[in-house]
């Protein structure tokens, strides 16, 4: 075979070849990731309190003897990608223990991340990947997500109990994670406020965890009927059928967290102008919206954060019509859409706080 010229030695021709293999096969993380939680491996070695052995691991999750072989060969990747890690317990002994990524996924945690994980590694979103080159050939379908399914990611939520659940499971998941760490570090957003609306808010995990850390202020949470239905408020949580592109409960603040990304900029600019609307209603000098979203920089954040971006930013493209944006793509998403000022605190990991004022 002629070599191309860009690969002029073996050895180079090697190290691609084991690039491409590492790429094809990216999904077996996931897939591992996948099974181990639904195996329940990250609580079976949690609640054994102590190092578990590969015998002890498979009695735990009732794997028989015939399998053992290929529990081992499962842990093995997870080692490798750090999601356990092992330890020697004797001469020839080893024994797993969890990673701060596997507390983390730990099913009975109250900040537990796993129904996050595996909403995302369900078929509904995996499956979509497949009909991306389809889409770039095609002119009718806003997303390959739509493509597939003949409706929009909220239009197949609502038909599809089983995936609105899901999904709205592994939002609030997210979301119980970050509005802990928002009221934590970010107190300052929201002092001097009396009213504050979560706009597509999901089932209400960020409304209260602000509820609860801000008793004296009343919270709202607007969002589609099926999200919404039978939800429980408290004494100052109330939830609000609606639709964010018709009218917006007026309120001191708004709150938009993992909404803008979801969205093309024309209708981006929708929301924020009827988000204008319910602040400038409610307050007379204004008040404010209170994004949680990244502010992407691809060119000079580190390497594994830029990865976690463009991952975020494709899935948006193929599940949604939105995008990860930049801070001059947010600067002008909100002078397009009439607002003053705004101001960034990148306190939330690879997320920020972006406060936006009239
Ligand atoms: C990515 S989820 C974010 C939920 C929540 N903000 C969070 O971060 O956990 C987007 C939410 O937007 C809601 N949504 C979509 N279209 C909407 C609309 N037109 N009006 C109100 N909510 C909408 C969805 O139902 C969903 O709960
Ligand atoms: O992580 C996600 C994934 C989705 C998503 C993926 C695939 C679909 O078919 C629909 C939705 O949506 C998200 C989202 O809307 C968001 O604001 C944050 C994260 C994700």
């Amino acid at each position: 075979m002629a070599l191309p010229n860009a690969v002029d030695s073996s050895q180079e021709l090697l190290n691609a070849q084991s690039h491409v293999w590492n790429l094809t096969f990216s999904f077996i993380n996931s897939m591992c990731l996948k099974s181990a939680l639904q195996l329940g491996i990250p609580d079976a070695i949690h609640k054994h309190n102590n190092p578990i052995t590969l015998s002890e691991l498979a009695d735990a999750l009732s794997i028989t003897k015939s399998k053992s072989h290929a529990l081992f060969r499962l842990m093995r990747v997870l080692v490798h990608s750090k999601i356990f890690d092992k330890v020697k317990t004797g001469e020839e002994e080893e024994a797993y223990v969890l990673t701060g990524t596997s507390r983390l996924l730990l099913r009975d945690e109250p900040l537990s991340f796993s129904p996050f994980t595996l909403s995302m590694v369900d078929p509904v979103v995996v499956d979509t990947f497949h009909h991306v080159t389809e889409w770039f050939r095609d002119e009718s379908s806003p997303t390959p997500f739509f493509l597939k399914n003949g409706a929009t990611a909220w239009e197949f939520a609502e038909k599809d109990r089983n995936w609105n659940q899901l999904f709205n499971g592994g939002m609030a998941s997210d979301a119980r994670f970050l509005g802990g760490v928002l009221v934590e570090k970010c107190k300052h957003v929201f002092e001097g406020l009396k009213t504050v609306v979560d706009v597509a808010g999901g089932t209400g995990a960020v409304a209260k965890a602000v509820s609860d850390a801000f008793p004296g202020l009343k919270c709202v949470v607007l969002d589609l009927p099926h999200v919404v239905a039978g939800l429980q408020g408290s004494e100052n949580l109330r939830f609000v059928s609606g639709d964010m592109f018709h009218s917006i409960p007026p309120a001191d603040a708004v709150i938009l967290k993992w909404i803008l990304h979801d969205w093309s900029d024309e209708d981006c600019i929708k929301i924020l102008k009827n988000c204008k609307e319910a602040i400038v209603a409610s307050k007379e000098n204004g008040g404010k919206v209170i994004i949680v979203d990244m502010v992407v920089d691809f060119e000079k954040q580190e390497e594994k954060a830029v990865e976690t971006q463009l991952f975020f930013d494709v899935l948006m493209m193929v599940g949604l019509t939105g995008k990860e944006r930049t801070e001059k793509e947010w600067a002008k998403l909100f002078h397009d859409s009439g607002f003053q000022n705004y101001k960034i605190t990148p306190i939330l990991g690879l997320r920020s706080v972006i406060e936006l004022f009239p």
